[in-house]
């Protein structure tokens, strides 16, 4: 039996989403993409790889499981939901189009008719103008699997970096009140399996940041990391992993630092992601951890500035469906046998 496809969303169609799934589809031999499909999309898709100057072949699908035949071939796209093709200048329609893929992808793949789920980006205001109500895709996704929206933990992966936030879409002003021992014992407890089981990581390192400049400097510049930080990584320690810290942020993401930890655990998004961005954007992934399903997405947004110029590089998307085909790959080999 051909193995089970990923299923893509098309994102919001006046991003960079659609181009950048043609283009994967275009690269999929070079890269050697395991097989995908998108659900809904099919003339922005066309549109997106006219505008992209790459010459495509678009298959509509009647069932999922077609989806790995047809793929060396064409790019199957399972559902007949559409929009225009307006890179650059979202419109409430595309939203809608973006929302209707997102659920319909996240569903299948629940139900077990995609191998995982790979999400092109989305603007997250847009959605929330259609009835989105989440902070991002990624409390969506956790839902969708029956959990709480706080079940699924946002990792940024990467070849030089990854890392965990504590903390994520939250206004700044909110991030010293929701860092508990709680919150950081969460998110640990997600990582460590997670980098044993879908990275391979036999004994995983994990690094903590402090929240405040130099970790604190002794209660100088802030308590959070001798009263809640600390605490946390004791607890964790004594449960037998492999936590260090709170280390100051500032030198945590050095040459030398990058080397000693497999992932480092941040206290808010921007502590996570900008040093993510600066270091690995070009194969940056976001990955869902903590979930039953695979889910993967590129580690950028919806670029309207770019869209539909050709400028938006591919690396990112590429980088999202090749890490949701090995996890899926870890996942279905006996405990142990994928690590590295
Ligand atoms: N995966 C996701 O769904 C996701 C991730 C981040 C942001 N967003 C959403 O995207 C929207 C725009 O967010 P933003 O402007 O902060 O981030 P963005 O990633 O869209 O853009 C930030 C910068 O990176 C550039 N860029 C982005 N992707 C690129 C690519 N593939 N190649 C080259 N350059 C690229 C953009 O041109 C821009 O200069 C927001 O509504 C946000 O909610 C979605
Ligand atoms: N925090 C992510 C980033 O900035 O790249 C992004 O917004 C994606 O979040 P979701 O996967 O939850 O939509």
């Amino acid at each position: 039996m051909a193995p089970l496809a990923l299923a893509v969303t098309i994102g919001d169609p006046a991003g960079v989403g659609p181009e950048l799934i043609v283009e994967a589809w275009a690269r999929r031999k070079e890269r050697r993409l395991p097989p995908f499909f998108v659900v809904h999309g099919r003339e922005v898709l066309l549109a997106a790889a006219q505008a992209r100057g790459i010459d495509i072949r678009v298959e509509p699908i009647a069932r999922r499981d077609q989806a790995a035949r047809v793929f060396p071939d064409a790019l199957p796209v399972y559902g007949d939901l559409d929009a225009d093709y307006t890179p650059g200048a979202p419109s409430r329609d595309g939203a809608k189009l973006a929302l209707e893929s997102l659920g319909d992808a996240a569903q299948m793949t629940v139900d077990g008719y995609a191998g995982g789920l790979v999400t092109a980006p989305i603007s997250k205001s847009r959605l929330v103008e259609v009835g989105f109500a989440h902070p991002g895709q990624t409390e969506y996704v956790s839902i969708a699997c029956g959990f709480n929206a706080g079940a699924g933990t946002m990792m940024l992966a990467g070849p030089r970096l990854r890392v965990v936030p504590v903390t994520v879409h939250i206004a700044l002003e909110d991030v010293p009140g929701r860092i508990t021992q709680d919150a950081i014992l969460g998110a640990a407890m997600a990582t460590v399996p997670a980098l044993r089981r879908d990275f391979g990581i036999a004994r995983p390192r994990i690094a903590v940041a402090g929240l405040n400049p130099h970790a604190g400097e002794d209660g100088r510049f802030g308590n959070q990391e001798a009263e809640i930080i600390a605490p946390a990584i004791q607890t964790l320690c004594e449960a037998g992993m492999d936590v260090r810290g709170p280390f100051p942020a500032d030198g945590l993401f050095s040459p030398p630092a990058l080397a000693t930890f497999d992932a480092a655990l941040c206290m808010y998004h921007d502590q996570a992601l900008i040093p993510f961005k600066a270091l690995d954007f070009e194969d940056g992934v976001n990955v869902t951890i903590g979930l039953p399903i695979v889910r993967t997405s590129p580690d950028h947004g919806t670029a309207f500035g770019i869209a539909g110029t050709g400028a938006a590089s591919a690396g990112p998307t590429i980088a999202a469906i090749r890490l949701a085909g090995e996890i899926m790959t870890r996942r279905s080999l006996p405990p142990g046998a994928a690590r590295g």
